[in-house]
């Protein structure tokens, strides 16, 4: 199966990520290639403010290193600029007389630095502050030179003068209005971080617009409009950015001031994408990174072919990356006819907070001096909550700080804006993976991990999560009232304590009813069964009627067996066994059930250890928390639109998984193609083959609470799709909880940890091994009791009926 070829262009940010969701999603789709004009592999531009302030280095501001591009099969040209896009031909030339052909094309190209189009702005000692060169240039200039003078007084500006103050110069803000960040802020907030950057040391020149550059060679000051000048060494243009179009223009895609793009970042032009600082979307170009990931991901799900969702837009918010000052801006902050706004101006602890309301609704907020209501006020604009709400923010704000804001945020609050990251996300990774520092969860779930902004709030809430027991008994649900623990707790004790028995267990952590009940009795079997799978015997006491008879109990006190037909397929032999069977023990009812087997209902539980023998096929298990069965559709042994043969993948799934215990039933389906006959779309783990390979969807439900499943992932071949398989039950078995569907597991731990988890080949590795020791250990329970007759007496004779109608009204 040939791969599509998809080139990238720009090794940035925004193109990088999209990059990154793609590979999330399928990994096998595209053979990739990236060129990037700049010599590095993708950095972190926004750190390049604190790379200038000395508080990192360029070496730790990496994102993606060389091997990641590696290990991903990515062809890198780095220092390499693409010149010309032939999109009749789909090809792709380079300023290295390169030419690559595209089956896809994704225009990641950025912004270029806006230079000030006056006489000596090309002298030496003028810069942008773009990139990595910029900023060692401004670094070595500091080395020689005293005098520094940046144009601009936006967010950049200031935040380079910020850093050539640390370096040691002394620096003048030259900027064309009298209110700093008039982009983001309104006077009042602009006058207040004026006061606050003067006493760190900044200089002020307003409303001067720059008429030359003047000197020699080299940069020796600057004139204005108005007459006066201003001497310096070193001149940093920070006056805006344009994006990066020249090279779509020149290849006839539409383009207004950014690259035009609808909803799924397709722009006019076949096959050809724009995503970040170079792209426009409803008349908007941005220039920061939360909404430009949010068009990464949603061009990743386009060309993947997910129905995911479109991009629609992103309300941004500010934060001014200046230690000691805190700045907040989010949506409208200009007051006209139509707003009234919400305001506190603390004078004496120079704190200003002013929300704006339009029509009732919170349109946009800038805060000033206490910036720790940001994430609530950005998710009330995005809401456009009613401005009563307000009332909320300032009572509860005035009394919490620290761990107390991270206690009292609702979980699906936004903490990393950037990364889109809620407190839920975050609280669910420090639970399930025990992380202990801030590094860890951004590594996981990316928060923190861009501007750094939300760096204290992960912090806050990490520390909450880990030291705040109150909230940690609220949010977690215990077993059963028998017990104050969790599930997870339970299963951390038993491996601690090295628990090996139901009643050991109970005993040990304390349970109030020391017989325990029939919800944790059952999970407690299962949790040591799956944690000793050697050597743990199953306790029988802890199981239901239907498990403990091997068959199902139905309403009238008989069962119902169903023999395994490896992916819903039999032949005339087994079929003929069947009919025996059904005429012998005069079995009232044979009915085909949804996932293609036969159930015999109505036999005589003393018959059926005899039913078992006679038909001589393995349990259906259809009593139990197990693999139930995998439908498969024909596929292309028979079907004229199968490209795959799902009915020998099914089967395989099938032989492998069919006896390993789970936390509850699970069902899978492998359809051979998109139409979906076998419906993989609400099994557990649903598989689906598309022309390149097959598509993995989990954590899908047909039953009471009808769910779709998700797209884990896109694979080549079969031994992949075993792979992923075994390592997503494997996970499901040791981190759900006893009883959990995997559409409600998915649900709690989220499919981006579980894509992390088991996007990773050694944890993968790691779940097989352990997946294969437990199946090593499982035996067919019918065949195991066929060979007991003292099991078949006790259980199945007619003495001691261990039946009672309770019994049966209980059984599930
Ligand atoms: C100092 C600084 C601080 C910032 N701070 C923040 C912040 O705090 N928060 C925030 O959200 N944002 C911040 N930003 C903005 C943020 O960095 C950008 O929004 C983001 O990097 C844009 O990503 P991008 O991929 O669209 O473009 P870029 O990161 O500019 O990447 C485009 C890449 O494409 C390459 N390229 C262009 N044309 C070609 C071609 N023809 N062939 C090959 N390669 C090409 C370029 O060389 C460049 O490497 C900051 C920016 C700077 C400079
Ligand atoms: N903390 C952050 O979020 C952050 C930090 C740095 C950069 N950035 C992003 O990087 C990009 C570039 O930042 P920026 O600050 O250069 O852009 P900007 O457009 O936000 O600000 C440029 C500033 O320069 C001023 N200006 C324009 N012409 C001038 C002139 N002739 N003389 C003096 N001043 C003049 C403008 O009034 C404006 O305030 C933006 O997209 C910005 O969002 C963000
Ligand atoms: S899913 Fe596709 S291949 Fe399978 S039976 Fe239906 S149409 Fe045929
Ligand atoms: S808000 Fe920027 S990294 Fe979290």
């Amino acid at each position: 199966m040939n791969k599509q070829k998809l080139v990238l262009v720009g090794n940035g940010m925004a193109g990088v990520r999209c990059i990154e969701e793609i590979l999330k999603i399928d990994r096998e789709r595209f053979e990739i290639t990236v060129f990037g004009s700049e010599p590095h592999p993708n950095y972190n531009r926004i750190l390049l403010s604190k790379v200038l302030q000395g508080d990192t280095t360029i070496e730790d501001i990496t994102i993606n290193d060389w091997n990641w591009y590696q290990e991903n099969n990515i062809q890198l040209f780095t220092g390499e600029t693409v010149i010309r896009i032939d999109t009749e031909q789909q090809v792709v030339y380079t300023d290295q007389n390169r030419q690559v052909e595209y089956d896809r094309l994704i225009l990641a190209t950025g912004s270029l630095p806006f230079i000030l189009p006056v006489p000596g702005a090309d002298k030496e000692g003028v810069t942008a502050f773009r990139d990595i060169k910029d900023c060692e240039r401004m670094i070595e200039t500091a080395n020689q030179y005293k005098k520094a003078s940046v144009i601009g007084g936006g967010l950049l500006g200031l935040e380079a003068a910020r850093g050539l103050l640390n370096l040691g110069m002394e620096v003048n803000v030259i900027h064309i209005f009298d209110c700093l960040m008039e982009r983001q802020l309104d006077p009042t907030a602009s006058q207040m971080l004026r006061r606050e950057l003067e006493k760190q040391g900044m200089n002020f020149l307003l409303e001067k617009q720059t008429e030359e550059i003047i000197g020699g060679e080299r940069v020796e000051g600057i004139r204005f409009k108005d007459g006066t000048e201003v001497a310096t060494d070193l001149v940093v243009m920070a006056v805006g950015v344009r994006p990066n179009v020249q090279l779509a223009k020149d290849s006839g895609i539409s383009v207004n001031r950014g690259i035009v793009v609808n909803d799924y970042m397709e722009t006019n032009t076949p096959n050809v994408y724009a995503v970040g600082e170079c792209a426009e979307h409803r008349g908007i170009v941005y220039g920061l990174v939360a909404p430009l990931y949010e068009q990464g991901k949603a061009l990743a799900e386009k060309i993947c072919g997910v129905h995911g969702k479109s991009y629609e837009g992103t309300v941004v918010s500010t934060q001014l990356k200046v230690s000691g000052v805190d700045v907040f801006s989010a949506g409208q902050f200009v007051d006209n006819e139509e707003t009234k706004s919400f305001k506190v101006h603390d004078e004496i602890n120079g704190i200003y907070k002013k929300i704006l309301v339009c029509d009732n609704k919170i349109v946009g907020a800038v805060l000033f001096g206490d910036i720790s209501e940001g994430p609530k006020l950005l998710e009330m604009i995005n809401r456009q909550a009613a401005a009563d709400e307000l009332n909320q923010v300032f009572q509860s704000s005035s009394e919490e700080s620290g761990d107390n804001i991270a206690a009292a945020m609702p979980i699906n609050q936004i903490v990393c804006s950037c990364n889109n990251v809620t407190k839920g996300a975050i609280m669910q990774a420090v639970y399930s993976q025990g992380f202990t520092t801030v590094q860890q969860i951004a590594k996981c779930t990316k928060a923190s991990s861009s501007c750094g902004g939300c760096k204290p709030l992960v912090a806050a809430i990490l520390e909450h999560a880990r030291e705040n027991d109150v909230e940690l008994t609220v949010e977690k649900e215990t077993i059963c009232s028998c017990t104050t623990l969790s599930h997870d707790e339970v299963v951390q004790e038993i491996q601690e304590k090295r628990l090996t028995h139901v009643k050991e267990v109970m005993f040990v952590l304390g349970w109030k009813n020391e017989e325990g009940c029939s919800t944790c009795r059952p999970a407690l079997n299962y949790y040591l069964g799956m944690i000793h799978p050697t050597e743990y015997e199953e306790d029988q006491d802890s199981l239901s009627v239907s498990e403990r008879m091997l068959a199902n109990i139905q309403a009238d006190g008989t069962y119902s067996v169903v023999p395994r037909m490896y992916g819903g397929v039999t032949n005339a032999e087994e079929l003929r066994r069947i009919a025996n069977v059904v005429e012998k023990y005069e079995i009232p009812l044979v009915k085909l059930t949804g996932g293609q087997r036969i159930d015999l209902l109505g036999i005589k539980k003393e018959d059926l250890p005899n039913v078992w023998a006679d038909l001589d096929m393995p349990s259906g298990y259809s009593y139990g928390k197990s693999l139930r069965t995998v439908k498969t559709c024909v596929g292309s042994r028979y079907c004229r639109f199968g490209t795959q043969d799902s009915i020998e993948l099914g089967i395989a799934l099938e032989k492998k998984f069919e006896r390993i215990q789970t936390p509850n039933k699970v069902k899978m389906s492998v359809s051979a193609c998109p139409r979906n006959c076998a419906e993989s779309g609400i099994k557990d783990l649903g598989i689906v083959g598309v022309e390149h390979g097959w598509e993995l969807y989990v954590g899908g439900n047909g039953g009471t609470h009808v769910q779709a499943g998700q797209l884990l992932c896109t694979v080549a071949t079969e031994e992949e799709v075993m792979e992923m398989a075994g390592a997503f039950l494997q996970y499901y078995r040791e981190t759900a909880n006893y009883s959990e569907r995997t559409s409600k597991w998915i649900e709690r731990v989220g499919l981006e940890h579980v894509r992390e988890v088991l996007f990773d080949k050694e944890n993968r590795e790691v779940l097989m091994e352990r997946l294969e020791i437990a199946i090593s250990n499982s035996k067919d329970p019918w065949k195991e009791v066929l060979g007991n007759k003292e099991i078949q007496e006790e259980v199945y004779g007619n003495k001691n009926d261990p039946l009672t109608k309770e019994a049966i009204s209980t059984s599930k």
